[in-house]
């Protein structure tokens, strides 16, 4: 059995070696595959194709993905958490120095000077390009996941004094934040005690905006403020007034949108936070092994719109079903296999919201049978995904 395999945006050739000799990649049956692997392309205006089962995030945000519609459709998608976070972790440590001291101006001033007489023209003019220490300042995270709790502990590391938000954070994350870094409970402690505040949550409805004029108001003076999370985390219409009224001192982010470029006080990157050559391999080592657990055992581990499901196929056929979360589906799927005559030697039903996920092990060595309860399954209105997986 051969799956393929589509790539978008220059996923790390060498991480893709992960998906082993079973699969095509880029190939003839690109336009209608098994799986995608894809990192920040756009696929909310385009429609997933019809053999789809499984699209691997090789990064961390999956909000350039149509989840909804890819549940409906029974495609399990995939990120690769923290494969890219120590990245982002030193992306948001020297942003944090470039605010302190206006590297970036005091470089591009220096470049302009002409003569025999540069040094002294240096000693007249580094006046103007004098900075501050981040030593003992303040220093807030919003989300304390991957690459907030990496950056918090670094902060206080560093000599900075930490305060940390994050309503949701998991207890492997938690374990490791430093006992150091304050957690409030309430993002409006970030706000009023941070010099620096750097956001590291998902883009959702909630998160939208976290930025939005009554944050900048309960901010004191001179705040900077990092966002190398998502463009839309910040409103800003109500950035520009904050900087007007000296509350931000500097708005450094990834997320370019033309009001952001060539002012002053705001530093835009092009979306380079995970771009590191470590990252890009881990991301794409993740993404590569991710599928191809999938594709050959069908156990789904790290996807964002289905559980957890993790167990060794020792029966002779496995059939793996997305199927709708309604009352007595799971005794409605034993039934049709006894019917045929067939018997389960294990089955794993998980739910997430409207859909399930659905491993049945099968004491089946006949593939014409396995064939045919599949082809049942297939007709009925509350299976979307069905897949035969041969031991
Ligand atoms: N600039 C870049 O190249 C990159 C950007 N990112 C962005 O950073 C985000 C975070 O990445 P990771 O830390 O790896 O993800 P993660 O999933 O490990 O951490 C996200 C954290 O945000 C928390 N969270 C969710 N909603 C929240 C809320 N309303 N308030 C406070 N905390 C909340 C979660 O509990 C979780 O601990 C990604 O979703 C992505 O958008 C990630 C990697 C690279
Ligand atoms: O992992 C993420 O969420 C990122 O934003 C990284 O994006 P990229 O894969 O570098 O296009």
């Amino acid at each position: 059995m051969v799956y393929t395999v589509k790539t978008y945006n220059n996923i790390n050739k060498i991480g893709l070696r992960e998906l082993g000799n079973g699969f095509q990649i880029d190939g003839e049956l690109k336009e209608n595959p098994d799986a995608y692997i894809i990192r920040s392309e756009n696929l909310h205006e385009t429609e997933l194709p019809s053999n789809l089962k499984a699209i691997a995030r090789a990064g961390a945000g999956t909000n350039n993905i149509p989840i909804d519609a890819a549940t409906a459709q029974g495609v399990v998608v995939f990120n690769t958490p923290g494969a890219n976070a120590n990245a982002v972790k030193e992306a948001v440590i020297a942003s944090t120095l470039l605010s302190a001291r206006d590297y970036i101006a005091a470089n591009k001033w220096t470049n302009t000077l002409t003569g025999d007489d540069v040094p002294k023209q240096v000693e007249a003019g580094k006046k103007q390009f004098a900075g501050s220490e981040i030593l003992g300042k303040t220093f807030g995270v919003i989300g304390l996941g991957a690459i907030g709790a990496r950056i918090a502990n670094d902060a206080y590391r560093l000599g900075m004094k930490v305060y940390g938000y994050d309503p949701y954070v998991s207890i492997e994350t938690a374990w490791n934040i430093s006992s150091h870094v304050r957690r409030v409970n309430d993002i409006k402690e970030i706000f009023t005690n941070c010099d620096y505040i750097t956001i590291h949550v998902p883009l959702t409805d909630e998160t939208k905006n976290t930025f939005d004029r009554a944050a900048f108001d309960l901010m004191g003076k001179d705040v900077t403020i990092i966002n190398f999370a998502r463009g839309e985390l910040v409103d800003n219409a109500a950035l520009f007034d904050a900087i007007e009224t000296g509350v931000v001192k500097r708005y450094i982010t990834d997320f370019g949108t033309e009001d952001l470029l060539n002012k002053d006080k705001i530093t835009v990157f092009p979306h380079v936070g995970g771009s590191t050559a470590e990252a890009e391999l881990n991301c794409a080592i993740m993404a590569g092994q991710t599928i191809r657990r999938f594709m050959e055992t069908g156990e789904i581990v790290n996807s964002v719109n289905f559980p957890n499901v993790k167990q060794a196929l020792s029966a002779p056929f496995r059939i793996t079903l997305i199927n709708k979360n309604v009352p007595n589906i799971v005794a409605r799927i034993s039934t049709r296999v006894s019917d045929n005559g067939i018997n389960i030697s294990n089955i794993i039903n998980r739910s997430k919201g409207d859909f399930a996920y659905t491993l049945l092990d099968l004491d089946e060595a006949d593939a014409a049978k396995v064939q045919a309860l599949a082809d049942e399954f297939e007709a009925s209105d509350n299976i979307v995904k069905v897949r035969i997986i041969k031991k």
